[in-house]
């Protein structure tokens, strides 16, 4: 098998700001665990896993002839009479306010204020989506990369003319949040498709390292990614707040059951108040602002209806559901202003995003934690370091001891664990990773770099890190 470059093998988790977000990558690190737990929880409840959903609409730009001969690909709905009658919505009316007006394109409806097509309720079927994992299905070849193809080539919006302010810096903010949006879904995608990967040979489930490597570990740009989407799926869940709280929740849930419900529900708040930063009022903000965003809806509502030519239903299923869900934080984003959340101002907001756009939104947003989550899973399966790179080690409470004039023996605790990837230090409890970022790789360096180049903020960071 080809030897692979250290440095892009297993990847280093990225450090710094999450480019075009106010977030950083160790603030998203930090609350992951935490956000998966708690997505995990509620994502059981009735509430979040049924979605109604047209599995066969047919593919409006290509003749598609769906075969997946997969079994892996098929996958079961549940019975109407399961869901709870105030969620079965049989009219498109009941989708959205009346006074809303709706567009059809090839018998596919959206309103104006829609990133992606609306399920047709009346025929849709209903899915729990805790029974059908996104993974490996064995859908490859041809028809996925004509999918993908279509899909990047939406990122291409109306040109203007050479006047236009479209040739200004703000055309790039725009297109580079559609690229990050869909390549970190593409991303997402194939870091599921390796977690929980089919071995031909021995015929067993299981995280495949070397398919993580390919996908996704080796174009660093596809991690950092989907961690741009964790933070504007976060920032959308932040900003809807106020009007979180008007949802019933709890419906088929039992009595005990609720309390934990809510403190997981208030956790991912949250989190999402302390890492969903991003600043939507840079989107759209230039001379072209109303036209470039009607571009920008219109493109990402084909990348919707492109869903429906995936010839994989398992996979078809996941690319509505995640695209529904990134529609949704954009539509949160950039077309409702936040009066429309406010319940005070404005009492027929129960009608602006449904139950099932907040479940296509916090589905996602799942999505999205787990692919973090795998990335340190990924990293830890990394072969042990070459024995000349463990002699590298630091232990970092001597070199803490040291740099706080302590003396090592006060410091009780225990020293710190590297995790190496291939005799690079990859993650380290506490802060080392940014050390070593620096190139800061022995206690002579450390003592160097702090003498030399540490600024005071970064003696301060970097102390109480450590
Ligand atoms: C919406 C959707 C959902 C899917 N869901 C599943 C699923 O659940 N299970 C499953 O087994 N298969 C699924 N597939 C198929 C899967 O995504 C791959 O297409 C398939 O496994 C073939 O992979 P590949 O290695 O040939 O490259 P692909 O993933 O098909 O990529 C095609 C090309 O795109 C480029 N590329 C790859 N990743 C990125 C990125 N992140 N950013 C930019 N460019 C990139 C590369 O040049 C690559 O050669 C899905 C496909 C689509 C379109």
């Amino acid at each position: 098998m080809e030897e692979i470059s250290v440095a892009s093998d297993c990847g280093e988790k990225p450090t710094g700001p999450i480019d075009a977000t106010s977030c950083d990558y160790e603030t998203v690190d930090s609350y992951n665990g935490q956000l998966y737990d708690s997505l995990r929880y509620l994502l059981q409840l009735p509430f979040f896993k049924y979605l109604q959903i047209d599995l066969y609409r047919g593919c409006p730009f290509w003749e598609d002839d769906a075969t997946c001969t997969e079994s892996t690909c098929s996958i079961a709905n549940v019975d109407e009479s399961e869901i709870p009658e105030e969620w079965r919505t049989k009219t498109l009316s009941k989708v959205a306010p009346v006074d809303e007006t709706y567009h059809q394109v090839d018998g596919c409806y959206y309103r104006d204020s829609d990133f992606c097509f609306l399920e047709d309720p009346q025929l849709g079927e209903y899915y729990d989506l805790t029974t059908i994992p996104e993974r490996y299905t064995g859908y490859t070849g041809s028809s996925p990369h004509q999918i993908w193809r279509a899909i990047y080539e939406e990122n291409c919006f109306t040109p203007r003319g050479p006047n236009s302010a479209l040739e200004q810096a703000e055309k790039c903010l725009e297109e580079k949040v559609y690229n990050k949006v869909i390549s970190g879904l593409h991303a997402s995608i194939s870091t599921h498709i390796c977690l929980d990967h089919l071995n031909q040979t021995t015929g067993e489930w299981g995280p495949d390292l070397q398919c993580y490597i390919t996908r996704v570990a080796s174009h660093p740009e596809r991690l950092e990614y989907i961690y741009f989407n964790a933070v504007l799926l976060l920032r959308a869940v932040s900003r809807m707040t106020p009007y979180l709280t008007q949802y019933d929740y709890f419906q088929g849930v039992s009595q005990e059951q609720i309390g934990e419900a809510k403190r997981n529900l208030e956790k991912v708040v949250d989190i999402a108040r302390q890492a969903g930063r991003f600043d939507e009022s840079r989107m759209f903000s230039g001379l072209d602002a109303i036209s470039l965003r009607e571009d920008f809806k219109a493109h990402f509502r084909n990348v919707s209806r492109i869903m429906d030519c995936i010839e994989c239903d398992q996979c078809r299923l996941w690319g509505k559901v995640q695209t529904a869900g990134l529609a949704t934080a954009m539509k949160i984003l950039f077309e409702l202003n936040d009066n429309v959340f406010n319940f005070a101002l404005n009492s027929s907001s129960e009608t602006v995003v449904q139950r099932s756009e907040l479940a296509a939104l916090f589905n996602t947003l799942n999505r999205f934690s787990e692919s973090i989550h795998a990335a340190t899973q990924f990293m830890s399966m990394t072969p042990p370091p070459a024995r000349a790179d463990a002699e590298e080690r630091i232990d970092i409470n001597h070199v803490s001891g040291n740099l706080d004039a302590d003396s090592p023996e006060t410091d009780t605790n225990e020293s710190s664990v590297y995790r190496y990837c291939r005799g690079r230090a990859i993650e380290c409890v506490d802060g080392a990773t940014r050390l070593w970022a620096k190139g800061v790789r022995s206690l002579e360096a450390l003592t160097q770099w702090w003498s030399e180049k540490a600024s005071e903020s970064e003696i301060h960071t970097t102390k109480t890190e450590l």
